[in-house]
């Protein structure tokens, strides 16, 4: 295994430049999966990626999960590219997901260069929108099958993939497909990777055992049957928006601790072993308030910052749909307005208890308003939080392989953000998830100027094609 790993190593260094080139072309298609008028750009890139994979001798399968309504217009969604690269009983069966879609980005967003054509710059930055998330880390496993068969070297294991054009928005139709196929396609799967998440810091590298859920709320406050004139109606009718602003200000205070009595109760208190987990963590506030590029953070020591970020529940306010926000004086009443906010739970908290709790508190603050408005709570989407232990021999391939590429041993960590489809396919098919990230912390996803760095791009692909051969050698059963 070793001169085979080496060789791929060699052969990764020979040809960073072409590898670059690809990321280039991909991030040339601006596959924005929540802009309708991109809808074809999108099912454009999943295309590309099929047909790259088929050329390589892939067997695939494309699944049209159905349609969307989005902005008033009722769309394809954009196709789910199934895969099988190999078909060898004596190797094992590692399945891949990734997604091909990426966040919106305009130039006038604040972009130092157009967002859709990658620039490299002289400190190594690759700059261009889904460079990190999740272009760059799905392009590594390509690149690193086409590597080992254009060098004539033994690929490690079977590959299954599990490519998707919908994640930025709700992963629509993903689940019922992993569900249908968990038996058909997936059947034989040994482990699940996926590379879609970051380091905790920028220098360290990392294995991610657990990620937050998330409870999305819409917050509906209607009044009048239109909009009003503040000059005629104000101060003589019940106002939506002041209705929701009272509301919106009793979900949580300034420091971050949520106001709903009983959201604490269902969190797994942290246990001595735990705490030792935060120690010697690559993370600082030094460097994360140079990120923020001002100091906000609310908390005095790194670890109560990471236990807010991966331990405990937060609320944060999203916007309001409905009230004016445009520049310049508008005087009106909004007759409906709804206010966005989401929970991110953890451990040993249920979605359906967190509706509950929310529902319950909004309704009785409202009523002590004796607002004459009317007001709902609705719940538009959930994904539950995922912990999964790193001893498993999935996370020790994952670890050898970063010690081998980068020649230390990775930091543990969790997220604080949610990738419902970790728990799908651990649920359905049974098997051991690993997140293994490609890109820094300071990759800036879904952020302006978003990049991966030449360094984690190229020994990304590497590390990607390292946990195979890993893999390949290590008892998952054990
Ligand atoms: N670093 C991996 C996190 C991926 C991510 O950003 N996921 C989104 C998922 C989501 C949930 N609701 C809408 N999108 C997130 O916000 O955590
Ligand atoms: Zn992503
Ligand atoms: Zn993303």
């Amino acid at each position: 295994m070793a001169n085979t790993v080496d060789k791929y190593f060699d052969l990764v260094d020979q040809n960073q430049q072409k590898f670059i080139e690809t990321l280039r072309e991909v991030v040339e298609i601006p596959s924005v999966s929540s802009d309708a008028s991109k809808r074809g750009e999108v099912v454009r890139m999943g295309e590309w990626l099929q047909a790259r994979w088929e050329q390589l001798g892939a067997q695939c399968k494309r699944i049209d999960p159905g349609k969307q309504i989005l902005e008033g217009e009722e769309l394809d969604l954009p196709p789910v590219i199934l895969g099988q690269y190999g078909n060898d009983a004596n190797k094992k069966t590692v399945l891949v997901y990734g997604h091909y879609d990426v966040q919106p980005a305009l130039l006038e967003d604040g972009w130092a260069t157009d967002p859709f054509t990658l620039v490299e710059m002289d400190d190594g930055r690759l700059v261009g929108r889904g460079s990190t998330d999740d272009k760059g880390p799905i392009l590594g496993w390509l690149l690193c099958a086409e590597t080992h068969k254009q060098a004539g070297l033994d690929f490690p294991v079977n590959l299954k993939f599990c490519f998707e054009g919908m994640e930025e928005s709700g992963s629509e139709g993903l689940d019922a497909i992993i569900v249908d196929q968990a038996d058909k396609w997936f059947k034989g799967t040994d482990v699940v990777c996926i590379s879609d998440n970051y380091w905790l810091g920028k220098n360290k590298p990392c294995l991610t055992h657990g990620l937050r859920g998330v409870s999305y709320f819409h917050l509906q406050v209607e009044g009048p049957g239109a909009d009003l004139h503040s000059g005629v109606f104000g101060g003589t009718v019940h106002e939506p928006m002041v209705d929701l602003v009272h509301l919106l200000s009793k979900l949580v205070d300034t420091n971050g601790r949520i106001q709903i009595p009983g959201i604490y109760d269902q969190v797994m208190p942290v246990t001595d072993e735990e705490e030792l987990t935060y120690e010697n963590l690559e993370f600082s506030h030094t460097a994360l308030a140079t990120d923020l590029k001002h100091d906000v953070i609310i908390h005095a020591e790194e670890r109560d910052t990471l236990k807010h970020r991966w331990r405990y529940p937060t609320l944060s306010i999203h916007g309001v749909e409905g009230a004016f926000y445009s520049p310049g004086d508008k005087t009106v009443i909004p007759a409906k307005v709804k206010g966005k906010f989401s929970l991110r739970t953890v451990p040993n908290m249920e979605p359906k208890r967190v509706a509950e709790l929310v529902t319950a508190f909004l309704e009785k603050e409202f009523a002590k308003l004796g607002s004459k408005n009317r007001m709902r709570v609705i719940e538009t989407h959930g994904g539950r939080w995922w912990y999964s232990s790193p001893n498993h021999p999935n996370f020790v391939a994952g670890a050898r392989a970063t010690e081998l590429v980068y020649g230390v041993k990775p930091d543990l960590t969790r997220e604080g953000g949610s990738i419902p489809v970790t728990l799908t396919f651990e649920e359905n098919l049974n098997v051991n998830v690993l997140l293994l990230p490609m890109g820094a912390a300071d990759d800036g996803a879904h952020s302006i100027n978003e990049k991966i760095d030449r360094r984690n791009y190229i020994q990304g692909i590497k590390l990607l094609g390292a946990y195979l051969h890993e893999v390949a050698v290590t008892d998952m059963t054990a």
